[in-house]
């Protein structure tokens, strides 16, 4: 049975906001499936529907088989959840704020090991309110981790972290997985993506744009070689059919499905002719790519920016 499984879910705000249009996926227990897009393409809102926190406006969402709102009873003990807004009241200690929550589940993992497993040892009598966001993240996991969950969701969970204290909650998440915890995770870091992810998928304005595995996503966009144009035409002979050159800019860009084979000829051709090739550059398919190549095919004018940030 799969951890999750959404089918044809929509989530239309009362403000006539329609966050979600019409997305359906699957995540497989030992599973990472990572939602990934830019700001505002409806990550939080399938999560929060995920968690139980929103009802769906249609579509159905299946938690370990059970419907998350109406059976909660049967998902809360299987299941955790880190937010962006981890609420655990500040003036606690780390172990005090562990330890109460332990208080409300049914037969939680120890705190000591909660908290031994997202390395908080050495913090446990800080109070909550002077941790670093790191630390809060990580003690966030620790709680999500009490019930020793079959199902982990988590909404941005390295959002603001250093790159070693991300480093730290990949290696976290990816040894819960090892022991068969399916994961879903929202980021709009194309980086923990690619880390974590077991499938993907792309969100775009309410709907799944790409999905599959890393490679099958990448596979279906195309490397790109660009360089400085000095002779205000396109190289002759260097495509194939179905291949593109535009030009970006003062820059040429090639888009081909075969980069070694491209390449040869774009430097051939610049051979033949004496063409200079200043700023030269060959960049294979990549999840960046397929991010640009998004803003490129969408019709949104704000769309091309957020997804530029998105990609740093
Ligand atoms: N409570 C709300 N009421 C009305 N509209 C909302 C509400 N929450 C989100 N939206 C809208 O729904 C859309 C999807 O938002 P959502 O927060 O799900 O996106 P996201 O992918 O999580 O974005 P981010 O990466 O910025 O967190 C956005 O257009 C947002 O403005």
């Amino acid at each position: 049975m799969n951890a999750v499984d959404v089918r044809d879910l929509t989530r239309t705000y009362k403000s006539g906001a329609e966050a979600v249009r019409g997305i359906s996926f699957q995540v497989a227990p030992g599973q990472v499936f990572g939602l990934l897009g830019t700001n505002g393409a409806g990550k939080t809102s399938t999560m929060d529907v995920v968690a139980g926190l929103a009802a769906p406006t249609s579509g159905t969402v299946r938690v370990l088989g059970h419907d998350p709102i109406r059976e909660r009873r049967a998902v809360r003990h299987r299941t955790g959840v880190v937010l962006q807004s981890g609420g655990l009241p500040g003036e606690l200690t780390v172990a005090e704020a562990v330890r109460m929550w332990a208080g409300t589940m049914r037969a939680p993992r120890p705190a000591a090991e909660a908290i031994e497993a997202v390395d908080l040892v050495d913090r446990m009598g800080v109070p909550i309110k002077s941790l670093s966001g790191g630390e809060r993240r990580r003690l966030d996991l620790a709680v999500a981790l009490l019930g020793r969950p079959d199902l982990l969701m988590l909404d941005e969970p390295t959002t603001g972290l250093d790159a070693e204290s991300r480093r730290r909650i990949w290696t976290l998440i990816r040894a819960l997985v090892d022991g068969g915890t399916a994961v879903l995770l929202t980021t709009h870091h194309l980086e923990e993506a690619e880390e974590l992810s077991d499938e993907l998928a792309i969100l775009h304005r309410g709907r799944i744009v790409a999905e599959g595995t890393l490679d099958q996503v990448v596979a279906t966009y195309r490397a790109e070689i660009r360089w400085g144009d000095t002779v205000g035409r396109p190289p002759a002979g260097v495509l194939d059919a179905g291949e593109a050159v535009e030009t970006e800019g003062r820059h040429v860009v090639v888009r081909t499905g075969s980069l070694q084979r491209t390449l040869g000829r774009v430097l051939r051709w610049a051979e033949d002719e004496g063409v200079a090739l200043p700023e030269l550059r060959a960049t294979p398919a990549s999840l960046e790519t397929a991010f640009l190549a998004l803003a490129r095919s969408t019709d949104d004018a704000t769309a091309p920016r957020q997804l530029e940030e998105i990609t740093r």
